[in-house]
């Protein structure tokens, strides 16, 4: 499968939302990450389920809703109804996650676990079957423009081992960090969606940048087989 590159919308310019998201869908993104964060479960705040569906008329893109919240269950349905595609909530944020992932998946929604650098992969091992996605963060979560956590892409292949030996399409996200030094790294570990906030909208050309995340997945095998190396 060819590498899908996310630009999150955390690194564009807030006073012309709708514009930034055009630019980047017309560069060649294939899905927009959004970035809800509470100033709880992390130490920033961004926006709400407003913002979402007020952009959603404006772009035929994917929105991949990245919740960074205390208690997801409480909004997670507000998002969906804003017009997320995929929702994904971190681990470490749920007390009754197959409860909540099981709900969503009811609703028809794509859903995505979260893991913070900290957080080892077993995790999420027993809601593999519920869930579309696992996003690995490859920088601690609440800020943009931080540096990439090296330490982080073994885990990576772990993931790709056990959702392989599950025999279950589960893609593997990665964000923070993440430009054409980086993204080779990730993707051979087993990475197959690229979020990349600052390398894409601080980009002289974002779409020589988001060019440049798909070559990066260009001639390296992902997914398992790689893994093994690591
Ligand atoms: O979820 C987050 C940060 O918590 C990310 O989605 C960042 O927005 C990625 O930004 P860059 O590291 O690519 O600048
Ligand atoms: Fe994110």
């Amino acid at each position: 499968m060819a590498v899908k590159v996310a630009p999150s919308l955390l690194a564009a310019d807030f006073g012309r939302l709708r514009e930034e998201v055009a630019r980047v869908e017309a560069a060649g993104a294939d899905l927009l990450h959004l970035d809800v964060m509470d100033g709880h479960f992390v130490p920033n705040i961004t926006f709400g389920p407003q913002v979402v569906a007020a952009l959603r008329p404006h772009s035929r893109l994917p929105f991949d809703v990245h919740l960074m919240i205390e208690q997801p269950e409480r909004y997670a349905e507000d998002f969906l109804a804003a017009g997320a595609d995929l929702i994904t909530v971190h681990v470490e944020a749920v007390v009754h996650l197959h409860r909540l992932l099981t709900r969503l998946k009811e609703r028809g929604a794509m859903v995505g676990v979260a893991l913070n650098p900290s957080t080892p992969a077993v995790m999420v091992e027993e809601v593999l079957p519920l869930v579309d996605v696992v996003l690995v963060m490859t920088v601690n979560p609440g800020f943009g423009g931080q540096k990439f956590i090296p330490e982080v892409v073994p885990k990576i292949a772990r993931l790709a081992r056990m959702i392989a030996a599950k025999e279950k399409q589960v893609l593997i996200e990665v964000d923070g960090g993440i430009d054409a030094a980086t993204a080779p790294l990730v993707v051979e570990a087993g990475a197959q969606i690229l979020v990349a906030g600052t390398s894409v909208f601080k980009a002289d050309k974002v779409e020589e940048a988001i060019r440049a995340l798909k070559e990066a997945g260009k001639g390296v095998e992902v997914c398992g087989r790689n893994a093994d190396r690591h």
